[in-house]
């Protein structure tokens, strides 16, 4: 088990790099089961926890999976299994997108129910839905969703009744290999999504229109392996921009798409941050004192659920009252209460938070309850008086990749340590006091 120690006080500036986005490369390995031929070669996949659980799906399934400096080969052509087991579904959602591919290349899986997790119920309804309009029959029960094709899925007309990423990536997955056309309404707009469908497509699929909201995806009899880079990580470059704004910085995010932070960069203008789109990054100079702004995620284009709580923290510190909105899980606060150990005047009032803004936040022990919630706090300790230790770090090592050591690369005071477990409380403060170490490239698990 690790800490996160942040000195606050900083000014950060400099360059930091973006890595590969987790949820681009999270569906297209998942995507890569598709590959009855050849072996998918997949570029920029950034090394974090969540890519080698998806990793270790696929080997379970019988695929080869190599990971070796950012890059991945999948060698789909042999499917030893058609179930996922539970011990990986567990630990991260995203797993159930092998559902798709498995449904429509081997026309049988078996899959451990998701469950909820901390921001939310997050039901797959809208996943079966679709599945089932082209023609599976889906079976639940003792915690496992099996589904059945008789024969080729047919293609079918889905209206979503939410705009969800995961259905419209599972569904557009399957029906790559289904008989006929399916045309998706009310498709998530994701860049990630565009992603998606331009591997999909790469590996001989014919998928038209990703990134509207609408899809129509034409089956084709079989799929291949293919070469592809993910694109920049948008949620990473976000909390970076939030980190040269919080700390009254200057960063150049390198690799950062303007097009796909759209509302992240609108509300740091209204702020008062300037922020300037370059060819290959961008910059964000936080100059002057910032005003106080209301936020509501709303699926993309909108403001992403996936910064909100980055944001909170930014308007902590902004001068006046905000209104936080969350309109896409029904329970991302859990990093309120978080923040009010580090003095924090926040009201939460159903579905918004009403944050009051301008005073000091003060250093404090605190634990990240999902990955947002944990950079968020890390964020909040830049800017912090005094010394922030963050716990739930293997929260944050799903979705950032060397956080601590990007961070101190633009002058941040953060640093990790390892904390002996189990111990209660009181002795784990002790512990972590002990094992100070100076910032290290932490080495995944599985490098
Ligand atoms: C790996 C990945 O890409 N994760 C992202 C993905 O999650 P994920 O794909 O799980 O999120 P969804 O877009 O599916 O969920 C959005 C909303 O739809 C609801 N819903 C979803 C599916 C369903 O069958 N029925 C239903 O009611 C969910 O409970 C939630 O309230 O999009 C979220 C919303 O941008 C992001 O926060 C996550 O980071
Ligand atoms: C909620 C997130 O991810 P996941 O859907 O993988 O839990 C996230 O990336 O913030």
């Amino acid at each position: 088990m690790s800490k996160f120690i942040v000195r606050g006080g900083n000014v950060l500036a400099g360059n930091v790099k973006v890595s590969g986005a987790k949820n681009s490369v999270l569906p297209i390995i998942a995507a890569s089961l598709l590959g009855e031929e050849g072996v998918s070669v997949i570029r920029d996949a950034p090394p974090l926890d969540d890519v080698m659980t998806i990793n270790k799906v696929l080997e379970s399934l019988g695929a080869a999976v190599t990971y070796d400096r950012e890059v991945i080969t999948v060698d789909a052509r042999q499917i030893a299994s058609c179930e996922a087991p539970y011990e990986w579904v567990r630990k991260m959602r995203a797993s159930f997108l092998v559902m798709g591919p498995l449904l429509t290349r081997m026309g049988f899986t078996r899959i451990s129910l998701p469950g909820g997790c901390a921001i939310g119920t997050r039901p797959i309804d809208q996943h079966l839905k679709g599945f089932e309009a082209m023609g599976a029959e889906i079976t639940l029960g003792h915690g496992f969703i099996e589904a059945k094709a008789n024969g080729r899925l047919r293609g079918a007309k889905i209206y979503l009744d939410v705009a969800s990423v995961g259905a419209t990536e599972n569904i557009m997955m399957a029906a790559t290999l289904a008989e006929g056309t399916t045309i998706i309404e009310n498709a998530a707009k994701e860049p990630e999504i565009v992603d998606l469908a331009n591997y999909l497509n790469s590996m001989g699929a014919v998928v038209r229109g990703a990134g509207t909201g609408m899809i129509r995806i034409e089956g084709v009899e079989r799929l291949h392996g293919c070469e592809h880079t993910v694109i920049p990580d948008r949620i990473e470059a976000g909390t970076f921009m939030v980190a040269a704004a919080i700390t009254g910085g200057n960063i150049f995010v390198e690799g950062a798409i303007a097009d796909h932070l759209g509302p992240v960069i609108s509300k740091l203008e209204e702020m008062g941050v300037t922020v300037e789109a370059q060819e290959n990054g961008v910059r964000v100079i936080a100059d002057k004192p910032l005003k106080a702004v209301d936020v509501k995620t709303l699926p993309y284009p909108g403001f992403p659920t996936d910064m909100q709580s980055q944001m909170m923290a930014l308007l902590l510190v902004s001068e006046g009252a905000s209104v936080i909105t969350e309109t896409v899980f029904e329970n991302r606060f859990m990093h309120v209460d978080q923040f009010r150990l580090m003095s924090a005047d926040i009201k939460v009032e159903g579905r918004s938070a009403i944050v009051s803004g301008g005073s000091k936040l003060s250093g404090a022990k605190v634990c990240a309850t999902d990955l947002r919630a944990g950079a968020a706090l890390i964020l909040a300790g830049l800017t912090a008086e005094g010394t922030t230790e963050v716990s739930g770090t293997h929260h944050i090592d799903r979705g950032y990749v060397d956080l601590a050591e990007k961070l101190s690369g633009l002058g941040a005071d953060i640093w990790r340590i390892s904390v002996e477990e189990p111990a209660p409380e009181t002795e784990k403060v002790s512990a972590s006091v002990k094992e100070e170490i100076p910032v290290l490239k932490i080495q995944p698990s599985w490098a």
